[in-house]
């Protein structure tokens, strides 16, 4: 599709090319016409000049031979008179003969054709009684002149044209002939003289018949030639006198301009031809030039109207692309969310973007024109003081063309109230000179804000509000810095809540938060205004207490941490729950127990878990001995995490047995660490296994050994024997249980009913819905569960119902001094009735003599385990055991 430029261009061209081609079409034929007319006149001329010369000639000829007729006496017409005559007639004849060149000569003919008399030489005895002019004047008695055709002379050879008048009688008879041959050569020579162009033709023809007399230039072989339908002769023949004709002339195929002339009233007619070659040779030079300029015009004339039309374009595509740099310009101007604001030199407003108006405040634009700008807007400090114009920076890029870079201050919005901004200023440039100043602002408000929200996450704790350990630590070195110089002690408290993680687990997070958060309220409470108090995660806060020989030493301190217990162990009332938690605390010293950050509270976290054992609810001041002991279970982890490497851990299997006929039905397995000769219970790497996350590998192993065992046990003893496998609640919260539960099983054969897995009590109670999930999918896999210490946790019956528990192992506690105490007894009674109600197996831990098995057996308790029936027994123990006890005696 032609766009409209290019169509406007096209249309200009086309009338130019056509304007331009009418214009030379025009001089071109103007000229054309005007050639042609000259040609014409030319031709005119020349024929004009020719007739005149030809008719003269002719005439005078004619003249010349009717005065010879006349005076010539008749007698002398006679071969017989002509000696008489001859010397007169001679003379005669000579006279005009000599006067006209045209004439070869003047003869007198006798009636029977003998020249008698002769101006020039005589061939002897010459009868031209065969001539056409004598014959046709011999003939003819009304002729009274005749002209010949072309003939060649006899004597001269030449080309002669034979003009002749009769002599006649008194009565009109024939007496002779009066003849001239006129010299063709001298009418020849009359031609040549004319210049009608290298084409242009010169014809001297009889207006009779058309045959030629004489051309010029001479053509072989035409002369005498009659003439057939020339348009030229077709006139003359029609008795035009004289006229201008164009056409091609047969001859030689060349169209010229004729003008013809009959030679007065003789038979003949002369003809001027100019050919059309010829007149037109300088128009054709003309033309060609003229169309060769024209296109060579044209061309360039396209050349450069295509360069315009580019160019035009070019600066249509500039100007729209400048259009659309504006527009962008206007628009961003217009969308950006930055202020901008112009002035002038003197700093009046001249121009501003909406943002900048919104973030001011000022609806009006026109209300800011020429207003002072600097002065509008930042006049005012952050906090509220004026801001002298001499500390205005804005005023002095204003005054001095300066710029300024990322400025924070605070500008005055309409309604007076302050906007926190950052801004730019720089020097507004026309023409390179400076005109005013541009000034670019945003509102930094939301920023600043955030940015003092997270310098305050950074340094506190988000839940509680306290400081966190980076600001307590900044803390610590800002008092110790001063415990310094008043050479006084800085007491450091780790402080841990007792039994928060129960609260957190039972009555769910949110209400562990607000404990939290009353915690920390209330601590701040109880410590003085110079004392700090940080959480440093979890239910663990740290408090930094100065001043501790101003408050009496460690007495003193004891008092204020006496104090602290006393205020956490009063109930807090969270969500319609009253709650009553307590603290343990550990103390470390500064400059007693370190000099350090990180020494003291490691040192007050040992201390801590001291007052933990030490029953809680207490505080313990950190000694020496503790941190040997910390060192010691250190180095126990590290030494545990190498035996685990180096398959130092093996099984031992305590046999649980049917009290009703004593048979064997499973085993528990129960870890042991050989430690080189030495065998390390479990109760002295478990806690520590379990602390340190140590304990979900070692239960992966436990889970491998105690199946691939069983399984060898069944090979080896053709019956089924269950294996109880102790979970510790640790594996249930790192560990995949269900995985690791199911490689096993898979990779052992083992079928799941012959896995037992026993779980605490407490293992139940801190865990919830997770808890319930995993054990459902272990109890799809088909393994067994029993709760293990059945009795001294807090199970409800709920729970039992809902968890696909199969087995309750009665605590050995109540066992122990079940024959003595009947209050163990009762509860093993309530616990056995339960379970039957509920459909559940019991198991009862730590029978040590018959006496007991036989008590629990009438209670109606179905298993037992115990030293009474075996202790924990190696493997290879154990076979023999079972096939003692196949065979029917004891081991
Ligand atoms: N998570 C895991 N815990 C394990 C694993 N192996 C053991 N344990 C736990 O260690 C606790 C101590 O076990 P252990 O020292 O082996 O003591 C067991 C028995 O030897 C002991 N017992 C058995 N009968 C008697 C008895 O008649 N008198 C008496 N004084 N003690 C006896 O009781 C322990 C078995 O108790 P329980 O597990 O509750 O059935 C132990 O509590 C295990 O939980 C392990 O692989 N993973």
């Amino acid at each position: 599709m032609i766009q409209r430029p290019q169509r406007i261009y096209l249309v200009f061209f086309l009338l130019l090319f056509m304007g331009t081609a009418a214009l030379i079409a025009f001089l071109l034929g103007t000229a054309y016409v005007e050639k042609q007319h000259q040609a014409e006149v030319n031709a005119r001329n020349v024929v004009a000049v020719l007739e005149a010369r030809l008719e003269a000639t002719l005439r005078r000829t004619q003249a010349n031979l009717e005065e010879l007729a006349q005076r010539t006496p008749l007698p002398a017409l006679s071969l017989a008179a002509r000696p008489q005559y001859a010397a007169a007639m001679q003379r005669q004849l000579a006279l005009p003969a000599r006067h006209f060149p045209e004439i070869v000569g003047l003869r007198l003919i006798d009636a029977e054709g003998n020249v008698l008399y002769a101006s020039d030489r005589l061939l002897p005895q010459a009868n031209v009684r065969d001539r056409s002019y004598f014959i046709a004047l011999s003939q003819h008695p009304q002729l009274s002149l005749f002209f010949s055709e072309v003939t060649t002379g006899r004597i001269n050879r030449s080309l002669q044209l034979y003009m002749a008048v009769p002599i006649r009688t008194p009565q009109g008879a024939f007496a002779g002939i009066a003849m001239a041959p006129l010299d063709i050569g001298y009418f020849q020579q009359l031609f040549d003289g004319v210049d009608l162009g290298p084409h242009g033709v010169i014809t001297f023809r009889r207006s009779d018949d058309g045959r030629l007399v004489l051309r010029h230039p001479a053509r072989p072989g035409t002369v005498n030639q009659t003439l057939h339908n020339n348009p030229m002769h077709q006139r003359v023949e029609a008795g035009e006198q004289q006229g201008v004709i164009r056409f091609y002339a047969a001859i030689d195929h060349i169209e010229r301009i004729y003008a013809f002339k009959r030679v007065g009233d003789f038979p003949f007619y002369v003809a001027a031809g100019i050919a059309s070659d010829d007149f037109l040779a300088q128009w054709h030079a003309t033309l060609l030039g003229t169309v060769v300029v024209s296109l060579l015009s044209l061309v360039l004339l396209a050349w450069l109207l295509q360069r315009l039309r580019r160019s035009e374009e070019r600066r249509l595509h500039a100007s729209g692309e400048l259009q659309a740099s504006e527009d962008r310009f206007q628009q961003l101007f217009n969308s950006v969310g930055e202020g901008i604001c112009g002035m002038d030199g003197q700093g009046r407003y001249l121009f501003s973007n909406p943002a900048a108006r919104h973030l001011l405040g000022h609806a009006d634009e026109a209300a800011l024109h020429a207003q002072d700008l600097p002065g509008l807007i930042h006049g005012q400090q952050a906090d509220g003081r004026p801001l002298p114009p001499a500390d205005c920076l804005i005023r002095q890029a204003v005054q001095q063309g300066q710029t300024v870079h990322e400025a924070d201050d605070v500008f005055t919005r309409a309604d007076g109230s302050l906007l926190a901004v950052r801004y730019d200023a720089y020097p507004l440039l026309k023409d390179g000179k400076n005109v005013g100043t541009v000034l670019l602002f945003q509102d930094i408000g939301e920023r600043k804000r955030q940015q003092q929200q997270i310098a305050f996450l950074a340094h506190h704790d988000a839940l509680t509000g306290l400081p966190n350990r980076i600001l307590a630590e900044d803390r610590f070195c800002q008092l110790t810095g001063l415990a310094q110089r008043h050479e006084e002690r800085l007491a450091m408290l780790f402080l841990d809540l007792d039994g928060f993680k129960t609260i957190n687990d039972s009555l769910g997070h949110d209400v562990g938060d607000e404990m939290l958060q009353a915690v920390a309220q209330r601590l701040q409470s109880l410590l003085r205004e110079h004392d700090t108090a940080c959480r440093l995660g979890g239910d663990e806060f740290l408090l930094l207490l100065p001043g501790i020989r101003g408050m009496g030493g460690v007495e003193g301190l004891a008092l204020l941490i006496g104090r602290i217990l006393h205020g956490l162990e009063q109930p807090f009332v969270l969500q319609h729950h009253q709650l009553s938690t307590s603290a343990s605390i550990g103390v470390a010293l500064y400059p007693d127990d370190g000099g350090d950050f990180t020494t003291l509270m490691k040192k007050a976290d040992t201390a801590m878990y001291h007052a933990k054992d030490a029953g809680r609810n207490t505080y313990r001041l950190f000694d020496e001995r503790m941190n040997v002991e910390a060192q010691q279970v250190l180095r126990l982890r590290s030494h545990f995490m190498a035996a685990l490497e180096a398959g130092q851990f093996v099984l031992h299997y305590q046999p649980q047995v049917r009290l009703e006929d004593g048979r064997v039905l499973g085993v528990e397995a129960l870890v042991r660490w050989q430690d080189g000769a030495q065998l390390i219970a479990p109760a002295e790497f478990i806690p520590m296994a379990e602390s340190s996350g140590l304990i979900v590998p070692l239960g992966e192993w436990v889970l491998r050994e105690a199946c691939r065992q069983a399984v060898q046990w069944q090979q080896e003893h053709d019956s089924p024997l269950c294996v109880a496998v102790n979970i510790s609640a640790v594996q249930f919260k790192r560990g995949n249980l269900e995985h690791t539960v199911a490689e096993a099983l898979a990779h052992s054969g083992l079928p799941p009913q012959l896995l037992e897995l026993e779980l605490t009590e407490t293992t139940l109670l801190h865990q919830t819905e997770a808890v319930l999930h995993t054990l459902s999918r272990l109890s799809e896999l088909g393994v067994r569960l029993a709760i293990d210490d059945f009795g001294t946790g807090y199970s409800s019956l709920a729970y039992l119902k809902r968890l696909s528990v199969n087995k309750l192992k009665i605590d050995q506690s109540f066992i122990r001094h079940l024959a003595e105490d009947a209050d163990d007894g009762n509860i093993v009674c309530a616990i056995i009735e339960m379970a039957r109600k509920l459909q559940l197996q019991t198991l009862a831990e730590g029978v040590e003599s018959q006496q007991i098995a036989e008590l629990l057996r009438q209670m109606g308790c179905e298993q037992a385990q115990g030293y009474h029936f075996a202790r924990p027994l190696t493997a290879a123990q154990l076979h023999a055991y079972l096939q003692a006890q196949r065979a029917g005696r004891p081991s």
